[in-house]
């Protein structure tokens, strides 16, 4: 089976081509971009030496027909159009947000512009989602605070532990805002120092966490996020935390969190005392979560460490696919982290 790539020389498109040349099923097609069509992916991604004779082709219906499964990671506002030109036998991943809200009202909110629809959320973890990946012909994946976050708190909610009122703070590596030229991201800004931003209520992804909580819930979750930008160039720590419900106790919490992700491939509850650091899932589709209850408190803290680019988005697209294909949802994926 063959797959194209759209923002190939981005860092999706880049770690998508890093997982894909181990893939045994899917070969890799189309190379598609915008300012670097014409050029090889050799000179956008040196890290891949095996591509680097490869062209870059313009983005447009025409590069990416004829594939099987078609990857879009370009920037917001750019799939729906291209995605709209694809049959339903190509199965579409769309890596941005475009198509991960349910409420048009939170889209025109945090995003502005047409709601382009909504297509089926590319987390398999979550309650049921695996059917609903296993039939789908159109994917969106997770933005990458929102994979960390509801992999953290489900459990907690799908058992009832916890209320409905999340306070986020997330570090994440540069590489999440991808590779465009941003003056906050200059090296003497960001080396050294760990700074806040969007805080307030404002960051986009707020919405999302929301939706996928809330669904799991079945009765409205809030969440107040403030995200960090730490001087590292992949992997997010997310800090989670919500009052406990009524009667919660360390053994139950714990049971609810070993229950939820006995025999997942990817999400691993770290043994008790053992607290997630990046550097456990950098390169890997891994999550790394511990959980614990503040008596003091009254809270649940739950603490995850991902990678923004493998499970916050690559892994992640690529694990949804194999579900989609009904190859084995593992395929092709690492689990080893790289350490120290
Ligand atoms: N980085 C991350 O951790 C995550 C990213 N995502 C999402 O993935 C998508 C890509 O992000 P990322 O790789 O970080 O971004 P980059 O800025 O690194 O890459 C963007 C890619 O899109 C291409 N592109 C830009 N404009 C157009 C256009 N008008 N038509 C066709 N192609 C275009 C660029 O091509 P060229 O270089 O030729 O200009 C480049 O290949 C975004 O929607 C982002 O939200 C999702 C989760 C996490
Ligand atoms: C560090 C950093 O800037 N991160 C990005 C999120 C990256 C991501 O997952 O986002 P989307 O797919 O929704 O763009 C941000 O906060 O905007």
């Amino acid at each position: 089976m063959r797959a194209a790539i759209a923002g190939a020389s981005g860092y999706a498109g880049g770690e998508l081509l890093r997982l894909l040349l181990g893939h045994p099923e899917l070969e890799i097609g189309a190379l598609t971009a915008a300012s670097s069509a014409g050029g090889l992916l050799g000179a956008r991604q040196p890290h891949l030496p095996q591509l680097a004779h490869r062209a870059i082709e313009e983005t447009s219906a025409d590069t990416l027909a004829g594939h099987d499964v078609v990857f879009l990671a370009l920037p917001h506002g750019h799939s729906a159009a291209v995605a709209a030109q694809l049959g339903e036998e190509t199965i579409v991943v769309d890596c941005g947000a475009d198509h991960r809200l349910a409420d048009p009202a939170a889209w025109q909110e945090f995003y502005g512009g047409e709601h382009a629809g909504t297509w089926p959320y590319g987390l398999p973890e979550l309650p049921g989602q695996r059917d609903v990946l296993s039939k789908a012909t159109r994917i969106a994946v997770p933005g990458c605070y929102p994979t960390s976050v509801l992999l953290a708190l489900f459990p907690a909610f799908a058992a009832g532990l916890a209320e409905p009122d999340v306070v986020v703070v997330a570090a994440s590596g540069t590489s999440g805002a991808g590779k465009s030229l941003k003056p906050n991201l200059l090296g003497s800004e960001v080396m050294g120092s760990v700074s806040a931003y969007s805080a307030g209520g404002v960051h986009r992804h707020t919405p999302e966490m929301e939706q996928g909580l809330t669904a799991v819930a079945g009765a409205p979750v809030r969440v107040s996020f403030t995200p960090t930008l730490a001087p590292m160039s992949r992997g997010i720590l997310a800090t989670c935390t919500a009052p406990a419900a009524p009667g919660v106790t360390k053994e139950s919490l714990r049971s609810a969190y070993e229950a939820a992700f006995k025999g997942e491939p990817f999400v691993r509850l770290l043994p008790e005392g053992v607290w997630p650091a990046t550097s456990m899932t950098y390169g890997a589709n891994t999550a790394a979560l511990q959980v614990a209850l503040d008596e003091r408190a009254g809270r649940v803290i739950a603490v995850i460490a991902i990678d923004n680019l493998t499970k916050g988005t690559a892994g992640g697209a690529i694990q949804s696919v194999n579900l989609a294909l009904g190859l084995p949802e593992e395929l092709g994926l690492p689990l080893t982290g790289v350490a120290p």
